[in-house]
């Protein structure tokens, strides 16, 4: 069953004089339950990809369906309900904030929830369970090593409960050990805990983690080991 759809989605900024078109009528179908990697030369669109899924940007043309949500026709205030509601976004350096613990870190999305406390305790516990950092919950991230800190940011994204999961570059700033246990994490949430995810990264190693492989370039979806879902 598809969960997210794009459908004739195109994309340009302006450059001074020029216009750069990252993404010109893609179609993409990501499965529920997916893990989709997605490679390709430097610029060439995939975090603009990853923001307009996200609903962070628009597209200039096209439409996209996450969930049965037509995300493009949202109003602000709505885009903001239902990100927090159903998009979970892993960054390449984990954004946390410094001074409040990981277990606070992580409740922060949980704050735009309509959740009652022991819901909202449940929820922050099992997060942090699922990284396996039940253990760390009152540190602050100075205390945490960088493979520490990048779990708790993984914690936060899948907090809500999101029906898709975007990272861009997870594992862009970790050295290759802590890149292979978060690899291994990934792995697991979309296996045991069935995330449907969406990840960027310039690694081939770490995109072969994926059960899909995409690559863009030049506006469009160039390459990948299954043709389903790409036209
Ligand atoms: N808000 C913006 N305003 C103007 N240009 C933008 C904006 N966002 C992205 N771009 C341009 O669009 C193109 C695609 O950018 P994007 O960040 O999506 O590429 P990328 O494939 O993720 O690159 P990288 O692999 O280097 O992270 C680039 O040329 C970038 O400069």
């Amino acid at each position: 069953m598809t969960l997210v759809e794009l459908r004739g989605v195109s994309k340009s900024f302006r450059k001074g004089d020029e216009t750069i078109t990252p993404l010109d009528h893609v179609d993409l179908d990501i499965a529920r339950g997916e893990f989709v990697s997605l490679m390709g030369p430097s610029g060439t669109g995939k975090s603009t990809l990853l923001n307009l899924v996200s609903g962070i940007d628009r597209p200039d043309s096209g439409t996209i369906n996450v969930g049965g949500t037509e995300v493009t026709t949202l109003s602000r205030s709505k885009l903001a309900d239902w990100r927090a509601a159903h998009l979970g976004y892993i960054f390449q350096t984990h954004n946390l904030i410094p001074v409040l613990t990981a277990y606070e870190n992580v409740e922060l999305p949980t704050l735009l929830l309509k959740l009652t406390s022991s819901e909202r305790r449940k929820r922050v516990a099992l997060a942090l369970e699922a990284v396996g950092l039940s253990d760390r919950a009152d540190h602050y991230p100075r205390q945490l090593s960088g493979g520490q800190e990048q779990r708790v940011g993984i914690a936060r994204a899948i907090v809500a409960h999101p029906q898709v999961v975007v990272a861009d570059e997870p594992t862009g700033s970790l050295d290759a050990e802590t890149s292979e246990q978060v690899q291994v994490l990934l792995q697991r949430l979309n296996k045991e805990l069935e995330i449907t995810l969406l990840m960027v990264t310039h690694d081939s190693d770490v995109a072969s983690i994926a059960t899909r492989q995409l690559v863009l370039d030049h506006g469009k979806f160039l390459d990948c080991n299954s043709g389903a879902g790409i036209r």
